[in-house]
């Protein structure tokens, strides 16, 4: 209990530090003000380009990928053969990187508004299922390379569930299930917030 306490804590104030406001303040402005008002990598390799948008990438990514260590130490770093978090980790693990989406999304250190936590998601589920995040990868490259990265990225993301269901107990591939529905959640308020503008 005290382990997942902790776990959340750590994730969210991970979680909530705002990498793509940061990163546009050096430029002069504000994701949210621009663009698709995500604070996100897309939206600001879209106003800046590729290369300065990649440490939003990483930044976000290592979010999520730090509170899921931060859970699997907490819960005693217990872990399959292959990688996947088990037993009395799991339940810190996931609650620290969905700890860290939810501040990714409401971000404490940035007015609360924040993205859509995909990438934050993504970068947890590397520490929650290596296995199933590396297939992903492969995944990732081969539909980027035949249609784009774009499309890439949505049908990985897509994909990791079924592809943790071959490493990992059902439960734990509904928990991800979960993460993945608060991604819709947010998707779901940027379009009736764009409905409103
Ligand atoms: O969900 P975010 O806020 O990490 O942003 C998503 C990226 O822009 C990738 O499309």
């Amino acid at each position: 209990m005290l382990a997942t306490f902790v776990a959340v804590i750590a994730g969210y104030l991970l979680g909530s530090v705002p990498v793509a406001v940061l990163a546009c303040r050096a430029h002069g402005f504000d994701p949210r003000e621009t663009g698709d008002r995500n604070p996100g990598f897309w939206n600001v390799k879209e106003r800046l380009g590729a290369r300065a948008a990649v440490p939003v990438f990483a930044g976000d990514m290592a979010k999520g990928a730090l509170a899921g260590l931060v859970g699997l130490l907490a819960g005693g770093a217990h872990v399959t053969a292959l990688g996947a978090v088990a037993e009395a980790s799991a339940v810190p693990a996931y609650a620290a990187v969905a700890a860290a989406m939810v501040g990714h999304a409401w971000p404490v250190f940035a007015g609360f508004r924040g993205g859509r936590s995909i990438l934050t998601f993504a970068g947890g589920f590397a520490v929650l299922c290596p296995p199933a995040f590396a297939l992903g990868l492969v995944l990732l490259v081969a539909v980027s390379r035949a249609r784009s990265f774009a499309v890439g990225t949505r049908v990985a993301v897509f994909a990791l569930p079924v592809l943790q269901a071959l490493f990992a107990p059902l439960a734990l591939v509904a928990a991800t299930g979960a993460l993945m529905c608060l991604i819709g959640l947010r998707f779901g308020q940027a379009a009736v917030a764009e409905r409103r503008a």
